[in-house]
């Protein structure tokens, strides 16, 4: 990293409704046409890749309940916190400040509490091996904690779902495309507390400037605001808080399907408020074995796609691995026989 290069992150303007559109679900959920909606996901997602959903199925009180539940365990001592440190095999648990770094920056500054689809060890993906497939880590004497995130991830499972449905018709798909290979989804939510920065800058920032890996992030923030998008023409913009929303953005893994038509957009928080920020991503990916590759109609007869064809669970796996301290199974494995 060069300190010469760094810049002071300034807090930008509002996205317009054109950049960070407002798609509202309600309809289509109490029964309604499908087709508006797949038309103006289709709108957004080759914009910037980013938008709200509001009337989206997740009940008020479930999001209340989990960011309770996230300020509670977060004021809790950091010795107390660090009895459940995310386990290096199935990255669940409490993870501090300073496990995740993107190259050429400082270590975020946020710290988290991981969980994602609860397999249990007889699963027979765990038994294999699969990495990031196991069973969640939970406080024992904090049964708060796994009863709020389980209840959110729960409908936010659903939801991720009911978004592939109209994801896949605006690729041109039949409804259920994606769905095939949604039976095991690599689904991860990220408790995540932001304390305050007072002058963020380039290098180091609550979470720098990333593009997320896989299919859909699902975010719910609270109303302190701090998320930023860059827009096509380059401009970093804020995404604030609005009441009864979610925000859902696109990863990389979707640049593959479509060849580059809809954009996964690079993205930042910087929480310059002075108060603690709370956020809570849920990245819906597909099953491990999921072959990602160019769809029918996004790509030119005689022309070849832009991005080879790769195994969803492969890709993502190495994305982590890039910017997060971790240890493939097979480093997990060689120390275990090492003793
Ligand atoms: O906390 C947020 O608002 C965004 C977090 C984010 O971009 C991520 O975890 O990938
Ligand atoms: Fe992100």
């Amino acid at each position: 990293m060069n300190e010469s290069n760094d810049h002071a992150v300034v807090a930008p303007r509002r996205a317009s409704a054109q950049e960070m559109p407002v798609l509202d679900l309600g309809e289509w959920i109490a029964g309604g046409d499908i087709a508006p909606l797949v038309a103006q996901f289709r709108e957004a997602c080759t914009h910037t890749g980013f938008f709200y959903v509001k009337n989206h199925g997740v009940p008020q009180s479930v999001i209340d309940a989990v960011f309770d539940a996230t300020r509670r365990y977060m004021s809790l001592p950091m010795e107390e916190r660090l009895k459940d440190k995310i386990d290096e095999r199935f990255r669940r648990g409490f993870m501090p400040i300073g496990v995740t770094q993107h190259p050429g920056h400082k270590p975020d500054l946020k710290e988290s509490y991981e969980l994602g689809l609860d397999l249990p060890l007889s699963d027979a993906d765990v038994q294999a091996g699969r990495p990031l497939h196991g069973p969640n880590r939970w406080p024992a004497d904090k049964p708060w904690l796994e009863e709020a995130a389980m209840a959110y991830f729960n409908h936010t499972i659903a939801l991720g779902k009911r978004l592939l449905r109209v994801f896949a018709l605006a690729l041109g798909q039949p409804e259920e495309f994606f769905l095939q290979y949604a039976r095991k989804p690599m689904v991860q939510a990220r408790l995540f507390h932001y304390p305050p920065q007072e002058s963020p800058t380039q290098l180091e920032l609550g979470a720098a400037a990333h593009t997320d890996y896989g299919m859909l992030t699902l975010l719910v923030q609270d109303p302190i605001g701090g998320l930023e998008l860059r827009t096509k023409a380059g401009e970093w913009v804020a995404a604030p808080y609005i009441e009864g929303t979610l925000v859902v953005n696109l990863g990389d893994l979707v640049k593959v399907w479509t060849n580059d038509r809809y954009v996964s957009n690079l993205h930042r928080v910087a929480n310059r408020t002075g108060r603690e920020r709370y956020s809570i991503p849920t990245f819906f990916n597909l099953d491990y074995d999921t072959p990602v590759a160019c769809l029918p109609g996004f790509v030119e007869p005689g022309e070849a796609p832009r991005h080879a064809p790769i195994k969803s669970g492969e890709y993502l796996v190495s994305r982590f691995a890039s910017v997060q301290k971790y240890k493939t199974p097979a480093e997990l494995a060689a120390e275990e026989a090492a003793g």
